[in-house]
């Protein structure tokens, strides 16, 4: 008899590729890019130094750091069919129509249907300062305002929220925004970024993947869950309601979401960041409520922590957002925004040496039979 094929459902613990980028210790609960910590880099580095960090494997020198802003701040420019796409499908979903628009720009851009490195790294470039401006052009558009034009004197962080808000955002939100595009910048082989380097695994291009990307991190297993915890934080609505809410879910066998994580066994590390920035905006904000909420739902939690369920990186994200006044529903795009450099490098490093990614799937479907002619069935 042969041998049982073992099935790894989800491909949980498979490791396919090397990856010189991010790393992530699930069982100690910590996390680097290119051997940095992520607390380091949450305190002291800014979007657009990390962003360079990962795409080109070291931290920039001035020089460096400075013509790799003006090369983003030179792409901050979208093709006008762009507007007219977006006014055309402006009541979807915003992650819908950013997928829809990054499309469209590899149809609109020859220079996006190239392959390689040079080609992935330019083409990323300009993806990365266009994908803020898509969502703030969306968000004024279905809002009948014309799309703030970006600012060239602006960080990639403060140039975001005045595209969005069309107002110049004080130190302390750029710094906020600036942040948390760090911390969701790189998370090795997640699902999204596995997808995308599924699609350049056939050689298609940076573009194509980037929409595979997109598309991957919506759901609420993933991306999604940010937008998700402040629904629940909304259902829940008094702290004292938390420990009730956890138990019905936990009765019903319904993931808290917010919580868990395929690879950390304790806290997410970048889920402190997130919580601090809650609890001083809360407090600065007079709404201290939300964090009061969240942590009741943490405290409600406890029993599970010790089987490894934790908070993950978005339970505290969406309600930085809400305090910002920022709609619910652009909460999965901003991780898109932060996430750029990660795909980038990821489908940089899977087109060195690419090898088409095509696991197998154990049949178990019917035996061999006959075909059966329509008028018999
Ligand atoms: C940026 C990000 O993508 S981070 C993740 C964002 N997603 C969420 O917050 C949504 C809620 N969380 C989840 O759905 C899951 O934790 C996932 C999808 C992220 C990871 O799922 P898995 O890798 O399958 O989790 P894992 O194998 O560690 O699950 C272990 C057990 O914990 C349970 N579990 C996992 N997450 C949760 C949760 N949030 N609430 C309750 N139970 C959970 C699983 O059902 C499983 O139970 P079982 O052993 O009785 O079947
Ligand atoms: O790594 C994962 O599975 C999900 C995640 O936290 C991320 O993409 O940031």
């Amino acid at each position: 008899m042969s041998e049982p094929v073992k099935i790894n459902r989800g491909l949980k613990g498979v490791y396919f590729e090397r990856s010189g980028v991010s790393d992530i210790d699930g069982a100690a609960g910590t996390l680097s890019y290119r051997g940095y910590s992520i607390h380091d880099l949450a305190t002291k580095s800014t979007f657009e130094e990390v962003s360079y960090l990962l795409i080109f494997g070291e931290l920039p020198s001035a020089g460096e750091l400075a013509g790799f802003d003006a090369r983003l701040k030179a792409a901050r420019t979208l093709p006008p069919q762009v507007h007219d796409i977006i006014r055309a499908c402006k009541d979807g979903h915003p992650m819908d129509v950013l997928r829809t628009a990054v499309s469209a720009l590899a149809a609109l851009e020859p220079e996006s249907q190239q392959v390689g490195e040079d080609a992935f790294v330019a083409n990323g470039i300009r993806l990365t300062s266009q994908v803020p401006m898509i969502i703030a052009a969306h968000d004024a558009i279905r809002n009948g305002r014309d799309p703030v034009p970006a600012d060239p004197d602006l960080s990639h962080a403060a140039n975001w929220l005045w595209m969005l808000k069309g107002e110049k955002p004080s130190a302390e939100a750029a710094r906020l925004a600036d942040v948390d595009f760090i911390l969701h910048a790189e998370h090795g082989s997640n699902a999204s970024s596995f997808a995308a380097r599924v699609t350049i695994g056939t050689e298609a291009n940076l573009h194509g993947a980037i929409v595979t990307a997109l598309s991957t991190l919506a759901g609420p297993a993933h991306g999604g869950a940010a937008e998700d915890v402040m629904k629940m934080v909304a259902e829940i609505g008094e702290p004292e309601n938390a420990a009730a809410y956890v138990k019905a879910k936990r009765a019903a066998k319904e993931a808290v979401t917010g919580f868990g994580h395929r690879v950390y066994r304790k806290e997410d590390p970048r889920a402190r960041h997130m919580r601090e920035g809650v609890r001083q905006l809360g407090e600065e904000m007079g709404a201290p409520e939300w964090y009061e909420i969240l942590q009741a739902v943490v405290e409600a939690m406890q029993p599970y922590a010790r089987h490894g369920l934790n908070v993950n990186v978005d339970f505290y994200s969406g309600v930085i957002y809400q305090l910002h006044g920022i709609p619910m529903d652009l909460y999965v795009p901003i991780f898109a925004i932060g996430r750029m450099p990660g795909w980038i490098i990821q489908c940089i490093e899977q087109q060195r040496g690419n090898i088409l990614i095509r696991p197998l799937t154990l049949y178990n479907g019917p035996e061999p039979r006959a075909y059966v002619d329509p008028d018999r069935r």
